[in-house]
């Protein structure tokens, strides 16, 4: 059988924090599957799934799998496939038990090999707390430093919001904003606008990409008077992209760069720091909001939303976030293996 003619293999989910909403939206993105839509397997332990599908009145049918080929249409159709952990999880929605980061690294870990593998088609990740990776000795702050180390990728790996409305791909990331000067570089801007170029061609299927690349300072610094990076770093990695070939333009004055006509201009927004790329992300679009890591020899995706242990456990948490970062990551995973092949 051809690559073209094989059945689509399954999406890899984790966990996810045990004590928060990972499961609940993962039972209610099964009960809201459409026939044709891409089939996931949830690495989790399928009694505790059981449970709180029972709690939170769920009819779903929860079949524990050995192998990703189990979760198949046929098998998806019917009940939700989970590959067991080896690892235990004795945490409940809305308590977090700190030995549960075994559980929600092995998670982790087996998504990306399985991935890797071609079992899966694409990762997919449940919000985690970063205390978790910190438990369990790793230095990185999140999902999308650890998978870089995971994927033993050469490449930085980049984090990109996408929403029905806006992309965005912040510069620096899980840093304190005390830090976000000295860490910005002319290098690092480049670096990052090249993988998203370059992303934005292979996974999204935008043939010439436009890029709108932000300032840090209001009114972009105002030339000068209201702080230098624009003059010292921004523009002059503008210059360095411009010179590479990418349709780009800046420094935009980050206060009129997501307006309804600001955000026609571009297909992706550089920003210099997490919350200049995220804050009007989730304004727009919390429900709907996917978030990617670029650079990875695999598709990651993940809801833009974290944990939410605030209201885990009470039946109030929606799945949107995750159904489109379901959705995404097929659509990326196929996207890819056709540019890939032509
Ligand atoms: N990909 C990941 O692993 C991510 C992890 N986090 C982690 O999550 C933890 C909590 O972060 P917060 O800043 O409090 O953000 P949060 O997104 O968990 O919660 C913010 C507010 O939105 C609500 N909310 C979130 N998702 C929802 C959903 N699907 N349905 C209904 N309401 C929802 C929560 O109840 C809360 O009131 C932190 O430890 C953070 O590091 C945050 C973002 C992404
Ligand atoms: N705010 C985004 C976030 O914290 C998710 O990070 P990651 O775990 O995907 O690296």
């Amino acid at each position: 059988m051809n690559a073209a003619a094989s059945p689509p293999r399954p999406l890899a989910l984790t966990c996810g924090e045990p004590a928060g909403i990972g499961a609940e939206i993962a039972l209610k993105a099964w009960a809201e599957r459409e026939a044709g839509g891409p089939p996931f397997l949830l690495l989790d332990q399928p009694a505790r799934l059981a449970r709180i599908a029972e709690s939170l009145g769920l009819a779903v049918p929860i079949a524990a799998i050995a192998a990703p080929a189990e979760a198949d249409a046929a098998l998806f159709a019917e009940a939700l496939p989970v590959l067991p952990l080896a690892a235990p999880i004795d945490g409940r929605p809305g308590q977090i038990a700190e030995g549960d980061a075994a559980a929600i690294i092995e998670a982790i870990t087996r998504a990306v090999r399985l991935t890797q593998a071609g079992e899966t088609a694409a990762v997919v990740t449940n919000p985690i707390r970063k205390q978790s990776l910190k438990t369990m000795g790793l230095a990185h702050p999140g999902h999308t430093e650890f998978l870089a180390e995971l994927a033993g990728a050469d490449a930085r790996s980049v984090m990109l919001l996408a929403s029905p409305r806006l992309r965005v791909v912040p510069v620096t990331v899980h840093v304190a904003l005390a830090a976000v000067p000295r860490l910005l570089t002319a290098a690092e801007i480049v670096t990052v606008t090249l993988a998203t170029a370059r992303a934005l061609r292979l996974d999204f299927g935008i043939a010439a990409p436009r890029l709108a690349v932000l300032g840090l300072n209001p009114h972009a610094g105002e030339s000068g008077l209201l702080g230098r990076e624009e003059i010292e770093i921004i523009a002059p990695a503008i210059e360095r992209l411009k010179a590479a070939g990418l349709d780009v333009f800046g420094p935009v004055p980050p206060d009129a760069a997501f307006h309804a006509a600001a955000r026609s201009r571009y297909d992706a927004a550089i920003c210099m720091y997490h919350d200049q790329a995220l804050l009007p992300l989730k304004t727009l679009d919390f429900d709907e909001g996917v978030n990617v890591t670029l650079n990875l020899p695999f598709v990651r995706t993940s809801p833009d939303h974290g944990t939410a242990i605030d209201i885990a456990g009470t039946g109030k948490a929606n799945p949107q976030s995750l159904i489109a970062a379901l959705r995404l990551a097929a659509t990326m995973a196929e996207t890819r293996r056709r540019t890939a092949a032509s």
